[in-house]
């Protein structure tokens, strides 16, 4: 079987075009936004973001990254507006981050990376049946991107951290309940916004990409407690979860729009 994809020297970013040729596409993400590029549009609307009957599932290690899975049967956890035509139904919540506080995240700003990055991902269940059938369709994933960086305590963040421990090896899951990610939404939901891709192999160019111009804040204690994350699973060698971003990409052309000027 072959290599599988991830983070190192051997498996990491610069490979992935290998299995994944899609990797050298027009459309890949994350990208570095530079803002005196970006494009003011008047048309684009205020984001909706309706996160108030939010389920939990699970809290999962995929030995990629710390992910938390919402009950998607129904479109009661939906973004929609800003540059969206449908609602798109929140699926998953992840996170991308770094050894060090100076890198982590997987867009930049004028260059600028962020310790880690929140990624919430939805998609067009109004077209699609699933998100399988969704994320290879041009219109069928949006996924909002939220950067954090190092400074206060952030309250809403605890329940994520201190469940940790539970699924501290690759392909441990746990039962988690009664989180609801409304709470690391930053004041602003002024945003950027531009045609991309997923981060990660299969890399499909299926992603409305929505960055929020506003980062959170969590302590060095809470950003300690993701790189307690492992890569490994159990029965290898300990392989700290750090530094799994994929770099800026080419911007072949796209054109980043802000909703704010
Ligand atoms: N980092 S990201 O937000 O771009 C991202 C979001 C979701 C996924 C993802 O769901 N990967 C698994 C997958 C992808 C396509 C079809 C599937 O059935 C599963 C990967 C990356
Ligand atoms: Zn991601």
């Amino acid at each position: 079987t072959g290599l599988q994809w991830g983070y190192g020297e051997d498996n990491g970013p610069s490979e992935w075009h290998i299995d994944f040729p899609i990797a050298q596409g027009s459309r890949q993400s994350p990208i570095n936004i530079v803002t005196s590029d970006a494009v003011y549009d008047p048309d684009l609307l205020p984001l909706s973001i309706c996160y108030d009957s939010c389920t939990t599932l699970s809290i999962f290690n995929d030995g990629h990254s710390v992910i938390v899975e919402f009950d998607d049967v129904d479109s009661k956890t939906v973004i929609q507006s800003g540059p969206l035509q449908v609602p798109y139904r929140l699926k998953q919540c992840h996170f991308h981050w770094g050894g060090k506080n100076t890198h982590g995240s997987e867009h930049t700003v004028n260059g600028k990376s962020y310790a880690s990055e929140l990624h919430l991902v939805h998609w067009n269940a109004v077209k699609y049946k699933t998100f399988a059938e969704a994320a290879v369709a041009p219109d069928g994933l949006a996924v909002i991107g939220i950067f954090i960086e190092t400074g206060d305590d952030h309250p809403g963040l605890h329940q994520l951290t201190d469940a940790f421990y539970m699924v501290k090896f690759k392909g441990s899951k746990a039962v988690f309940p009664g989180f609801n990610p409304k709470s690391l939404l930053p004041k602003s939901l002024h945003y950027w916004t531009y045609p991309g891709s997923l981060t990660t192999p299969p890399l499909y160019e299926n992603v409305i990409w929505i960055v929020l111009k506003e980062p959170i804040k969590i302590s060095q204690k809470q950003m300690h407690r993701f790189r307690l994350l492992l890569f490994s699973n159990e029965d290898e060698d300990r392989l700290p979860m750090i530094d799994n971003f994929r770099p800026p990409q080419p911007l072949k052309g796209r054109k980043v729009r802000a909703s704010f000027c």
